[in-house]
């Protein structure tokens, strides 16, 4: 059995890497083949020995039974929902109400592409993916780690065994939406509205090989409680991010000035059909922890952040 362990262990750690490189970085170092090649050896050995048969093993992302229902997930940390922008000048009422309320003290901006998916926290303990939720109503979200599981690029094992939540969001790319949605045409189903609702409506499946059929992806942006884990920015979050194998969006710029926030908003309003997922807006949010605590949030919203919308996506059909 201790031979079987160690090769096993050999092979989550290659299976876990050239996930990390083929779903992550979109950068393959072996074969398709090879991939399935070890896969198979790995399904061979669990046969075998069922105890080597452990929930981190990358054969077990498609869960076998179906759900009788969700259980519910409290947030220790809420999931906040942002205020909306729609012109330059919304955007600058909420940077004089940030220049106000941090008395003058010099401050800068991290602008971040809105996906148009659906809000995930993502929990690990000893760098083990144990829990993935619903936003819900910001406190209380409803458990669907299966399905999260399914997603490819998300890392059931983190590169370092920390114990730690992080929030992203889940989305299923437009190709896949398209894909989608002309089977469902020719199974004379309904097709999904956009990319949202066949993402929402995937990850809300009791049956997680429905989910797992689905080519969702995600994009982490949030490390719940940063500041503990001795990260004081939150571009330094995202780098964080990226050293733990997370898929994070690099369409992201540190802004000085509202008015480079202005510069990159107006940037982006035409560039979004060039992006093979939807976007809808544009995410501002003041860089320093410190001072997003010092600003603090209102019933429901940061008052560190805000969302700058973008008029409703072009319909993706074909
Ligand atoms: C048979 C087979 C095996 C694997 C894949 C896709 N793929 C490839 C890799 C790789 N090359 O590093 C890693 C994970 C993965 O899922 C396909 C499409 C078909």
């Amino acid at each position: 059995l201790q031979a079987a362990e160690k090769r096993a262990q050999e092979l989550h750690n290659l299976l876990n890497q050239y996930n990390y490189e083929y779903y992550v970085l979109d950068q393959p170092s072996v074969p398709d083949s090879e991939y399935d090649r070890l896969t198979q050896e790995l399904l061979k050995i669990e046969e075998e020995f069922p105890e080597l048969q452990t929930s981190e093993s990358p054969t077990q992302r498609v869960g076998g039974q179906v759900l009788d229902a969700f259980k519910k997930v409290q947030h220790n940390v809420p999931m906040l929902s942002l205020a909306n922008a729609f012109n330059e000048d919304d955007l600058r009422d909420f940077d004089r109400r940030v220049r106000q309320a941090l008395d003058e003290n010099s401050y800068s901006y991290v602008c971040e592409l809105k996906i148009d998916g659906l809000a995930v926290s993502l929990k690990y303990e000893d760098g083990l993916f144990v829990q993935g939720s619903t936003r819900g109503d910001g406190t209380v979200g409803e458990d669907i780690s299966a399905n999260l599981r399914t997603i490819r690029s998300i890392p059931l094992r983190l590169r370092e065994p920390l114990t730690l939540e992080v929030r992203g969001e889940a989305f299923m790319p437009k190709q896949s939406f398209i894909a989608l949605n002309a089977i469902r045409d020719e199974k004379g189903e309904e097709p999904f509205a956009n990319p949202r609702n066949a993402a929402a409506g995937s990850l809300r499946q009791l049956d997680p090989r429905i989910a797992a059929s689905r080519n969702l992806d995600i994009f982490l942006y949030g490390v719940a409680e940063a500041e503990e884990l001795g990260v004081s920015t939150h571009s330094e979050s995202l780098e964080m991010l990226e050293r733990l194998g997370f898929k994070t969006n690099n369409e992201r710029k540190v802004c000085r000035t509202i008015d480079d926030v202005i510069q990159y908003v107006s940037g982006w309003a035409d560039k979004r059909p060039k992006l093979s997922y939807e976007i809808d807006g544009i995410v501002i949010k003041v860089n320093s922890l410190a001072q997003q605590k010092e600003l603090g949030t209102t019933a429901k919203s940061p008052r560190w952040a805000i969302a700058f919308k973008f008029p409703a996506e072009e319909v993706v059909t074909k």
